[in-house]
């Protein structure tokens, strides 16, 4: 089996080193050029696609987009979920990240951005940029929405939207791509590889590079690279 995971190209606000999560951000030019390049890289290399999985987050559906149309494949069946938005990086949201750590210390930064199970600052209840007030999710039960979440509780909501939707379209044979999150994709790279829950800190994923994983029937790693 062959899975593709694509982390949206560079975001307006990874660009401007803000903190993003589910602030609903575009790409920046270089990010639309990251994204057509990989899609051109995957054409070259032989890959097609049969289904597609996406968060609800502008940057990630163009990204996609942009893969699909340079590989000549937006014909390809597209899914959405919130399940593989970026983690909700709270009351962090829209804060400089050099500016943050000058503030709280790197150490508290690092701590924030990287550690396991702490969590953010949460939004308060009735913030403005609190997700209830926006319409891409009110088909879900608001109440249950993160206010802040550390990558445990990002990893805990992928994990269903992979076992029901994902993981059996591949048992199915097809070819999948994921266009994610730096941290949705972390979380699902820890549960594929078994990763600790203290090395999965230092692992890094770029901004527009395919990555692939060779599977076997039992969802074990046989092989993984960047193209
Ligand atoms: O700001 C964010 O939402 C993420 C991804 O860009 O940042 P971090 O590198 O801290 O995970």
């Amino acid at each position: 089996m062959r899975l593709v995971m694509i982390r949206h190209g560079q975001s307006e606000w990874n660009k401007l080193n803000l903190f993003t999560g589910w602030t609903d951000v575009d790409l920046s030019e270089e990010g639309v050029a990251e994204a057509r390049a990989a899609g051109k890289l995957l054409k070259e290399k032989g890959f097609a696609f049969d289904v597609a999985y996406t968060s609800v987050l502008t940057r990630a559906n163009h990204t996609l987009n942009l893969v699909l149309a340079e590989m000549e494949e937006l014909w390809v069946p597209v899914y959405k979920s919130w399940r593989l938005n970026e983690r909700h990086y709270g009351a962090l949201q829209g804060l400089n990240k050099e500016e943050t750590a000058e503030k709280y210390g790197a150490d508290q930064v690092h701590i924030w951005r990287r550690s396991y199970d702490v969590l953010p600052p949460l939004l308060e209840e009735d913030d403005p940029r609190q997700s209830k007030f926006d319409r891409r999710y009110q088909m879900l039960d608001t109440s249950t929405l993160p206010s802040g979440e550390n990558l445990k509780v990002t990893l805990e909501r992928v994990l269903p939207y992979w076992e029901d939707e994902i993981a059996p379209s591949l048992k199915a044979g097809k070819e999948v791509v994921i266009a994610a999150h730096g941290n949705s994709l972390r979380a699902l790279a820890k549960h594929l590889e078994g990763i600790s829950d203290d090395d999965i800190m230092d692992l890094e994923i770029p901004t527009g590079k395919p990555l692939v994983y060779e599977l076997d029937d039992n969802f074990k790693v046989l092989n993984k690279y960047y193209l």
